[in-house]
């Protein structure tokens, strides 16, 4: 007879490594029964469960992307903020909707310079490409989020764009597998691995590929390098260099965990659309990026979301564990996105130094609890770190 798997949480001071192996495709051929495979998946969901009630971050093993695939994806991003020049960063430049040549702009994807993101009114200190799944150009549920993404230059640069493509189909398969074991893991007993497929026929997805300067080169050599903020959908598969301290995690006490790259790991977090699936068993972790040190980071967050038309609301199975009183209104997945992602970029005049306090702007939210962040009191890295 087969071993049960684990049931308690033990407490976390640290972020939860999860294995994901036995959701894999080839895992059938791993297990001599199907009730040893059975096992080995709710192992799995039984530690998810954990890392996402008390931390809401995890590093990711098992997951089936080749390291030499992660190694080059980062190798193409370091290579083009480093060496892509001004002229050629500007012409994959992102618009704000209707402003660019020929009105085009959808205001989110491309290219965006430093000190161009906003987070809680305050400048963020990185660069970014931004990515989003290509739609058609006139389907009206999209709208203004209408395809396809800017690419570098393919002369200059003829690798990026397949490697960043063949990425992308990893991360789907990958997305499809964790919500699979993240189902698992809030409906154990019977087993049930489909909650979410209904909201995953054609997910929509979000891939930054971002470059942080040091905050040091930053003219007031303060601040943050992107301000504290939750992940609007899914699940975030985060790829980053190895930079250490400069990742950091909201923990239940309001301190802060330093989420350092785990060597072959992903570092992995729920976002708002699992909170409200999950009626808040599982809340969508705040975190930020302070990158204090010399080097140039390089990372490349990829969101995993549900379905643009996805009505998102508590799920039945999570109404009952949380007393049946749903905590959140429904909202449309897309919806939530667009007023997220249309609140991170606000016209400032050039000569505005990062990190001046910007108009207060209140950060969009549909239903739910969350408090609007606070402007400007982390910024200067009061808090404690536990290590
Ligand atoms: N797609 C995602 N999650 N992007 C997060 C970007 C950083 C936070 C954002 N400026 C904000 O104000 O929310
Ligand atoms: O660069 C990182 O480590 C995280 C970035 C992030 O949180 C985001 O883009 O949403
Ligand atoms: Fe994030």
């Amino acid at each position: 007879m087969a071993e049960k798997p684990p049931t308690a949480c033990t407490p976390q001071t640290a972020l939860p490594i999860i294995d994901l192996t036995p959701f894999l495709p080839i895992s059938t051929s791993l297990y001599s029964t199907p009730q040893a495979h059975l096992v080995a998946k709710l192992t799995t969901a039984a530690a998810l469960n954990c890392a996402c009630r008390d931390v809401g971050f995890f590093y990711l093993t098992g997951h089936g992307i080749p390291e030499e695939q992660r190694r080059t994806v980062l190798k193409e991003a370091r290579n083009w903020f480093i060496n892509a020049s001004k002229e050629e960063k500007e012409a994959i430049k992102r618009w704000d909707i209707g402003k660019g040549p020929g009105g085009a702009g959808d205001g989110a994807r491309g290219y965006q310079r430093v000190g161009e993101n906003v987070t809680g009114g305050l400048k963020d200190w990185h660069e970014a490409i931004d990515h989003y799944r290509p739609v058609p150009p006139t389907d009206p549920p999209y709208a203004p989020i209408h395809g396809p993404n800017p690419w570098p230059s393919l002369q200059t640069h003829p690798t990026f764009k397949p490697t960043f493509e063949s990425y992308t189909e990893s991360c789907l398969s990958l997305g499809h597998a964790l919500l699979r074991a993240l189902s698992l893991a809030l409906h154990p007993s019977p087993p049930k691995e489909d909650l979410f497929i209904e909201f995953l026929h054609n997910p929509f997805w979000v891939m930054r590929i971002i470059g942080y300067p040091p905050l040091s080169s930053s003219p007031e050599r303060e601040g943050v390098s992107c301000g504290e903020h939750t992940d609007y959908g899914c699940i975030t598969l985060l790829l980053a260099d190895n930079t250490r301290g400069a990742l950091q995690v909201r923990d239940k006490n309001g301190g802060w965990i330093n989420a350092d790259p785990l060597e072959g790991a992903y570092v992995v977090n729920i976002g708002d659309m699992l909170e409200r699936w999950t009626n808040g068993l599982w809340e969508s972790t705040r975190h930020r990026v302070v990158h204090g040190s010399g080097n140039y980071r390089v990372s490349v967050p990829f969101f995993f979301e549900p379905d643009w038309v996805a009505r998102i609301k508590p799920l039945e199975c999570c109404l009952a564990q949380t007393g049946g009183v749903p905590k959140y209104d429904e909202v449309m997945y897309g919806e939530h996105l667009l007023s997220m992602v249309l609140g991170n970029f606000m016209t400032v005049p050039p000569h505005t130094p990062p990190h001046t306090p910007l108009p207060a702007i209140e950060p969009p939210r549909v239903g739910g609890e969350k408090k609007a962040p606070a402007l400007s009191a982390e910024a200067g890295g009061v808090s404690i770190i536990i290590r």
